[in-house]
């Protein structure tokens, strides 16, 4: 059966001043999660969001939350969001002691657990514990900063996530391929043909100036379907 490719709009590319409206407007168009990156100042000097405007958006919509922690201290940042109440948390292997025991804390309490790699890390790292993880998020550019034109996709970017599909493959799992980090129209089909199955999408996708959403979410549907054919036809 085909896998479904699961959408996940980066909430740091929304309107932050109207963050409930921007919500509800992401509930009308149909996506699947929203992805909230947490960022502490050692990781990146970013910081797009408190843990306080998390815990008032999780009580203004239904919507999944799929956290991704940007932190040099996950054992904090993994009990406060956990006690937010989401449904997926992920976390840099690059900044974690002990990954086996994050992995296992966030599964115990029913929330699925994720590893965040930045483009440089080599696949390695998931020797043992692929089979214990819902997703791995790669990471197409150094994390931080979203829309900046000045940082593109990693040049390796297709042929890591062709690689981790190839592992996820020959070991029978399951295990979600997230892509973050310029996900655009453009790009999507070849990220799609390369393996990912979830699509973090920011200002190159959902957030396009001069376009709605709702029309940019058409354009991300075409780019979808397109990534599901066999050759990409020119967009
Ligand atoms: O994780 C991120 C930055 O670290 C953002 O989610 C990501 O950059 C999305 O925005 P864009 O598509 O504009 O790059």
């Amino acid at each position: 059966m085909e896998k479904k490719i699961i959408t996940s709009p980066s909430i740091m590319c929304a309107d932050l001043l109207n963050l409930e409206t921007s919500v509800k407007a992401l509930e009308d168009i149909g996506i699947d999660a929203l992805h909230i990156d947490v960022i502490d100042a050692s990781f990146s000097p970013s910081m797009p969001l408190g843990l306080d405007t998390i815990k008032r958006l999780r009580a203004k919509t239904s919507l999944d939350f799929d956290v991704h922690i940007m932190s040099t201290n996950n054992d904090w940042f993994i009990e406060q969001i956990l006690a937010i109440g989401v449904q997926q948390i992920s976390f840099h292997y690059e900044t974690s002691l002990h990954a086996d025991r994050l992995v296992n804390l966030i599964k115990r309490k029913g929330v699925r657990a994720g590893l965040a790699l930045n483009p440089a890390t080599s696949l390695s790292c998931l020797d043992y514990l692929l089979p214990q993880l819902d997703q791995v998020l790669l990471m197409l550019i150094n994390p931080g900063f979203a829309g900046d034109a000045g940082e593109k996709q990693a040049a390796y970017s297709e042929q890591k996530i062709s690689d981790l599909a190839a592992l996820i493959r020959q070991r029978k799992l399951s295990t979600e391929i997230q892509v973050d980090g310029r996900v655009s129209l453009e790009s999507i089909p070849h990220l799609i043909r390369a393996g990912a199955t979830n699509l973090v999408l920011g200002s190159t996708s959902l957030y396009i100036p001069g376009r709605s959403l709702l029309e940019n979410k058409k354009l991300l549907d075409a780019a979808i379907q397109n990534g599901k054919l066999e050759k990409p036809e020119s967009m």
